[in-house]
């Protein structure tokens, strides 16, 4: 596999060779967590997926009876995260395991989601986690996704992708996938709470949710999960990024 991707800063001169990344951001249910996964298994490249770190920090803090507005206890309790994610291998998804626990399905709730958009608008939060997400830009290559991969963790990365889709469509699918693991849920409730989390994170201060100013911008309410993955290909394929 061609691992060799060069910043254009430093084309030419074989200094700090920096493994691809592939960024993808966008709001809740635009389909991200399932093609960075995909997209990382085919490459075989490594996968950051950043809203599971939130996730766990504020399913932490649970644990820790941490209130989720405390700013310096959760910047402490980010900066020390016990955290371990177990890559995907053929049969099996990826797996989180938190202070020795694997929390792989329990930090998937949508109240987990709604705790973890109200740490992330913590800019001591943000800051904390900032090196654990680019430690994972390890050779051959990194998929990551989240809502600020683009603009501000990855911002040299050769592809960017915002994906996004209607609210409608989104909640949808989200009732779908919980319907799918038989959670009593329902739509309308799934709706409000997809509004206010985009509204939390696209109106946050810092690292708010909006697309890279260089970001390819994909609107999938009317495309399926392997038309987004070949629109995707298509771009790697002409930037020539993946060997
Ligand atoms: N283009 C698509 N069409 C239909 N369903 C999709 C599409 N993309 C994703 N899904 C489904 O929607 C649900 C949410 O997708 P997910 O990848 O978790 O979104 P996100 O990570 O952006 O919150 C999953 O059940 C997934 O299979
Ligand atoms: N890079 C990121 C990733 C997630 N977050 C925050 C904001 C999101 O509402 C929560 C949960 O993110 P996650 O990607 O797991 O949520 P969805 O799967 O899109 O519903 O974390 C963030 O602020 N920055």
């Amino acid at each position: 596999m061609r691992t060799g991707w060069y910043p254009s800063s430093t084309r030419g001169t074989v200094v700090n060779i920096k493994a691809p990344v592939i960024t993808i951001d966008g709001p809740s249910g635009s389909g991200k967590g399932t093609v960075a996964g995909i997209l990382a298994r085919q490459l075989g490249w490594n996968l950051l997926d950043s809203g599971a770190l939130y996730r766990l920090l504020a399913f932490a803090a649970g644990n820790h009876g941490v209130d989720l507005t405390n700013e310096e206890l959760l910047k402490a309790l980010a900066a020390h995260l016990d955290v371990q994610f177990i890559a995907a291998t053929d049969g099996q998804l990826q797996r989180i395991i938190l202070e020795g626990d694997e929390v792989s399905d329990v930090i998937r709730t949508e109240s987990v989601g709604a705790g973890a958009s109200q740490v992330a608008a913590l800019p001591a939060v943000r800051e904390a986690l900032l090196q654990r997400q680019r430690a994972f830009q390890e050779p051959p290559g990194l998929v990551a996704d989240g809502r600020d991969m683009g603009t501000v963790v990855f911002p040299d990365a050769p592809l960017k992708i915002f994906l996004t889709a209607s609210a409608e469509e989104r909640a949808r699918r989200r009732y779908l996938q919980l319907k799918g693991k038989g959670e009593d849920v329902s739509l309308s409730s799934l709706l409000d709470e997809i509004r206010a989390r985009d509204e939390r994170d696209t109106q946050r201060a810092v690292a708010p949710l909006k697309p890279a100013a260089d970001a390819i911008q994909l609107d999938s309410t009317e495309l399926s999960i392997d038309q987004v993955l070949q629109r995707i290909m298509s771009e790697i394929a002409i930037r020539d990024i993946a060997g």
